[in-house]
Protein backbone atom coordinates (compact mmCIF):
# COMPACT_ATOMS: atom_id res chain seq x y z
CA UNK A 1 0.00 0.00 0.00
CA UNK A 2 0.85 3.72 -0.29
CA UNK A 3 1.22 6.52 1.66
CA UNK A 4 -1.88 8.83 2.13
CA UNK A 5 -0.18 12.51 1.85
CA UNK A 6 -2.44 15.82 2.87
CA UNK A 7 -0.67 19.10 1.97
CA UNK A 8 -1.91 22.39 2.95
CA UNK A 9 -5.57 21.38 2.78
CA UNK A 10 -7.92 24.05 3.83
CA UNK A 11 -11.72 24.15 4.07
CA UNK A 12 -14.50 26.92 5.44
CA UNK A 13 -13.21 25.12 9.27
CA UNK A 14 -9.56 24.07 8.42
CA UNK A 15 -6.01 25.96 7.51
CA UNK A 16 -3.20 24.94 6.15
CA UNK A 17 -3.66 20.68 7.46
CA UNK A 18 -0.58 18.62 6.60
CA UNK A 19 -0.48 14.60 7.56
CA UNK A 20 1.24 11.96 6.03
CA UNK A 21 -0.20 8.65 6.84
CA UNK A 22 1.91 5.69 6.31
CA UNK A 23 0.84 1.81 4.91
CA UNK A 24 -0.19 0.75 8.48
CA UNK A 25 -0.78 3.34 10.38
CA UNK A 26 -4.00 4.55 12.28
CA UNK A 27 -4.49 8.10 12.96
CA UNK A 28 -7.37 8.88 15.10
CA UNK A 29 -8.60 11.92 14.78
CA UNK A 30 -10.65 13.74 17.90
CA UNK A 31 -12.16 16.90 18.41
CA UNK A 32 -15.23 18.47 19.81
CA UNK A 33 -18.94 17.75 18.11
CA UNK A 34 -18.70 20.33 15.14
CA UNK A 35 -15.14 20.65 14.67
CA UNK A 36 -15.12 19.11 11.23
CA UNK A 37 -13.61 15.75 11.87
CA UNK A 38 -16.50 14.50 9.09
CA UNK A 39 -15.58 17.04 6.27
CA UNK A 40 -12.18 16.72 6.88
CA UNK A 41 -12.53 12.95 5.86
CA UNK A 42 -15.48 13.72 3.01
CA UNK A 43 -12.95 16.35 1.66
CA UNK A 44 -10.32 13.62 1.52
CA UNK A 45 -12.87 11.47 -0.14
CA UNK A 46 -13.31 14.23 -2.60
CA UNK A 47 -17.23 14.71 -1.68
CA UNK A 48 -16.85 17.65 0.12
CA UNK A 49 -14.97 20.97 -1.19
CA UNK A 50 -11.35 21.75 -0.47
CA UNK A 51 -8.39 23.54 -1.63
CA UNK A 52 -4.74 21.85 -1.49
CA UNK A 53 -3.24 18.80 -2.62
CA UNK A 54 -4.17 15.20 -1.71
CA UNK A 55 -2.27 11.62 -2.75
CA UNK A 56 -2.29 8.47 -2.39
CA UNK A 57 1.31 7.33 -3.54
CA UNK A 58 1.89 8.75 -7.03
CA UNK A 59 -1.79 9.64 -7.26
CA UNK A 60 -3.04 12.90 -7.34
CA UNK A 61 -6.85 13.28 -6.17
CA UNK A 62 -7.36 16.02 -8.82
CA UNK A 63 -5.88 13.62 -11.28
CA UNK A 64 -8.15 10.90 -10.95
CA UNK A 65 -12.25 10.43 -11.50
CA UNK A 66 -13.76 11.28 -7.67
CA UNK A 67 -15.41 7.69 -8.36
CA UNK A 68 -11.70 6.32 -9.05
CA UNK A 69 -10.99 8.04 -5.85
CA UNK A 70 -12.98 7.20 -3.56
CA UNK A 71 -12.69 3.22 -4.77
CA UNK A 72 -9.02 3.45 -3.09
CA UNK A 73 -9.72 5.99 -0.39
CA UNK A 74 -12.58 4.42 1.11
CA UNK A 75 -15.12 6.31 3.30
CA UNK A 76 -16.81 4.60 5.94
CA UNK A 77 -19.64 7.38 6.86
CA UNK A 78 -20.64 7.01 10.52
CA UNK A 79 -24.15 6.68 8.72
CA UNK A 80 -24.13 4.29 5.92
CA UNK A 81 -26.47 4.89 2.76
CA UNK A 82 -27.87 1.57 1.24
CA UNK A 83 -29.46 1.77 -2.52
CA UNK A 84 -30.73 -1.82 -3.19
CA UNK A 85 -33.06 -4.18 -1.30
CA UNK A 86 -30.66 -6.69 -0.26
CA UNK A 87 -27.26 -7.03 1.77
CA UNK A 88 -25.41 -8.97 -0.41
CA UNK A 89 -25.91 -6.59 -3.55
CA UNK A 90 -23.80 -4.23 -2.19
CA UNK A 91 -20.78 -6.29 -1.97
CA UNK A 92 -18.29 -6.69 -4.49
CA UNK A 93 -17.00 -10.31 -3.60
CA UNK A 94 -18.44 -12.95 -1.58
CA UNK A 95 -17.50 -11.87 2.18
CA UNK A 96 -18.81 -15.26 4.41
CA UNK A 97 -15.63 -15.46 6.31
CA UNK A 98 -15.81 -11.85 7.54
CA UNK A 99 -19.84 -11.57 8.10
CA UNK A 100 -18.84 -15.06 10.17
CA UNK A 101 -16.08 -13.47 12.34
CA UNK A 102 -18.48 -10.14 12.65
CA UNK A 103 -21.13 -12.54 14.22
CA UNK A 104 -23.54 -12.76 10.81
CA UNK A 105 -24.64 -15.74 9.91
CA UNK A 106 -23.60 -16.06 5.89
CA UNK A 107 -27.58 -15.50 5.18
CA UNK A 108 -27.36 -12.13 6.35
CA UNK A 109 -26.57 -11.46 2.59
CA UNK A 110 -30.18 -12.13 1.77
CA UNK A 111 -31.12 -9.90 4.57
CA UNK A 112 -33.65 -6.59 3.60
CA UNK A 113 -31.90 -3.63 3.78
CA UNK A 114 -35.01 -2.00 5.57
CA UNK A 115 -35.22 -4.39 8.41
CA UNK A 116 -31.16 -3.94 9.56
CA UNK A 117 -30.53 -2.17 13.06
CA UNK A 118 -27.97 0.93 13.18
CA UNK A 119 -25.76 -1.67 14.84
CA UNK A 120 -26.11 -4.01 11.78
CA UNK A 121 -25.79 -1.33 9.38
CA UNK A 122 -22.61 -0.18 10.88
CA UNK A 123 -20.41 -3.14 10.89
CA UNK A 124 -22.17 -4.29 7.28
CA UNK A 125 -20.97 -1.16 6.11
CA UNK A 126 -17.32 -1.73 7.10
CA UNK A 127 -17.76 -5.39 5.40
CA UNK A 128 -19.17 -3.66 2.19
CA UNK A 129 -15.75 -0.49 2.10
CA UNK A 130 -13.28 -3.80 2.23
CA UNK A 131 -15.39 -5.98 -0.26
CA UNK A 132 -14.19 -3.43 -2.85
CA UNK A 133 -10.44 -3.95 -1.87
CA UNK A 134 -9.48 -0.33 -1.19
CA UNK A 135 -6.19 1.00 -0.70
CA UNK A 136 -6.65 3.63 2.00
CA UNK A 137 -9.45 3.60 4.87
CA UNK A 138 -11.21 6.79 6.39
CA UNK A 139 -13.36 5.41 8.99
CA UNK A 140 -16.05 7.71 10.60
CA UNK A 141 -16.60 7.01 14.02
CA UNK A 142 -17.03 2.96 13.02
CA UNK A 143 -18.42 1.73 16.55
CA UNK A 144 -20.45 4.91 17.40
CA UNK A 145 -23.64 2.32 17.55
CA UNK A 146 -22.04 -1.13 18.64
CA UNK A 147 -22.06 -2.41 22.33
CA UNK A 148 -19.07 -2.90 24.34
CA UNK A 149 -18.65 -6.86 23.17
CA UNK A 150 -19.38 -5.96 19.72
CA UNK A 151 -16.98 -2.93 19.70
CA UNK A 152 -14.17 -5.05 21.14
CA UNK A 153 -15.00 -7.72 18.33
CA UNK A 154 -14.93 -4.95 15.29
CA UNK A 155 -11.96 -3.28 16.70
CA UNK A 156 -10.07 -6.86 16.66
CA UNK A 157 -11.07 -7.23 12.96
CA UNK A 158 -10.02 -3.45 11.72
CA UNK A 159 -6.46 -4.10 13.65
CA UNK A 160 -5.76 -7.44 12.05
CA UNK A 161 -7.08 -6.46 8.64
CA UNK A 162 -5.15 -2.99 8.55
CA UNK A 163 -2.15 -4.73 9.92
CA UNK A 164 -2.84 -7.24 7.08
CA UNK A 165 -3.45 -5.28 3.76
CA UNK A 166 -1.35 -2.06 5.17
CA UNK A 167 -4.28 0.38 5.04
CA UNK A 168 -2.98 4.60 5.79
CA UNK A 169 -6.23 5.22 8.35
CA UNK A 170 -7.78 8.17 9.80
CA UNK A 171 -10.27 6.86 12.53
CA UNK A 172 -12.68 9.62 14.27
CA UNK A 173 -13.17 8.45 17.93
CA UNK A 174 -14.06 10.66 20.39
CA UNK A 175 -13.52 7.61 23.47
CA UNK A 176 -9.80 8.26 25.04
CA UNK A 177 -9.63 4.18 25.68
CA UNK A 178 -10.28 2.95 22.13
CA UNK A 179 -7.83 5.81 21.09
CA UNK A 180 -5.69 4.45 23.17
CA UNK A 181 -6.17 0.80 22.26
CA UNK A 182 -6.02 1.87 18.35
CA UNK A 183 -4.04 4.60 17.18
CA UNK A 184 -0.75 5.05 16.33
CA UNK A 185 -0.67 8.54 16.52
CA UNK A 186 -3.79 10.65 18.25
CA UNK A 187 -4.91 14.25 16.14
CA UNK A 188 -7.23 16.69 17.30
CA UNK A 189 -9.09 19.06 16.37
CA UNK A 190 -8.25 22.62 17.84
CA UNK A 191 -9.99 25.50 16.43
CA UNK A 192 -8.80 25.35 12.91
CA UNK A 193 -5.66 23.64 12.94
CA UNK A 194 -4.53 19.82 13.61
CA UNK A 195 -2.80 19.21 17.06
CA UNK A 196 -0.78 16.25 17.69
CA UNK A 197 -1.64 14.48 21.05
CA UNK A 198 0.61 12.19 23.08
CA UNK A 199 -0.30 8.44 23.48
CA UNK A 200 0.12 7.42 26.35
CA UNK A 201 1.56 3.92 25.76
N1 LIG B 1 -22.37 20.61 3.47
C1 LIG B 1 -22.09 21.47 4.44
N2 LIG B 1 -21.91 22.79 4.16
C2 LIG B 1 -21.62 23.66 5.13
N3 LIG B 1 -21.52 23.34 6.44
C3 LIG B 1 -21.69 22.05 6.76
C4 LIG B 1 -21.98 21.04 5.79
N4 LIG B 1 -22.08 19.84 6.41
C5 LIG B 1 -21.86 20.09 7.72
N5 LIG B 1 -21.64 21.40 7.93
C6 LIG B 1 -21.29 22.05 9.21
O1 LIG B 1 -19.88 21.93 9.39
C7 LIG B 1 -19.58 21.76 10.78
C8 LIG B 1 -18.70 20.54 10.96
O2 LIG B 1 -19.44 19.39 10.69
P1 LIG B 1 -18.82 17.93 10.86
O3 LIG B 1 -19.92 16.97 10.52
O4 LIG B 1 -17.56 17.82 10.11
O5 LIG B 1 -18.49 17.91 12.43
P2 LIG B 1 -17.86 16.76 13.32
O6 LIG B 1 -16.59 17.28 13.90
O7 LIG B 1 -17.76 15.49 12.53
O8 LIG B 1 -18.94 16.62 14.47
P3 LIG B 1 -19.55 15.39 15.29
O9 LIG B 1 -18.49 14.93 16.26
O10 LIG B 1 -20.73 16.01 15.99
O11 LIG B 1 -19.95 14.33 14.29
C9 LIG B 1 -20.90 21.68 11.51
O12 LIG B 1 -21.15 22.94 12.10
C10 LIG B 1 -21.91 21.38 10.41
O13 LIG B 1 -23.17 21.94 10.69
Amino acid sequence: MSKLHIENLSNDLLQKVDLAIAPGEVVCLSGPSGSGKSRLLRAIADVDPHNGQISLGNNLQEAMPGHQWRRQVMLVPAQSAWWYETVGEHFNQPMGQTLKILGFPEEATKWQVSRLSSGEKQRLALIRALSYTPQALLLDEPTANLDADTTSKVEAWLKDEISKQQYPVIWVAHNREQIQRVASRHIEIQGSCLVERELSK
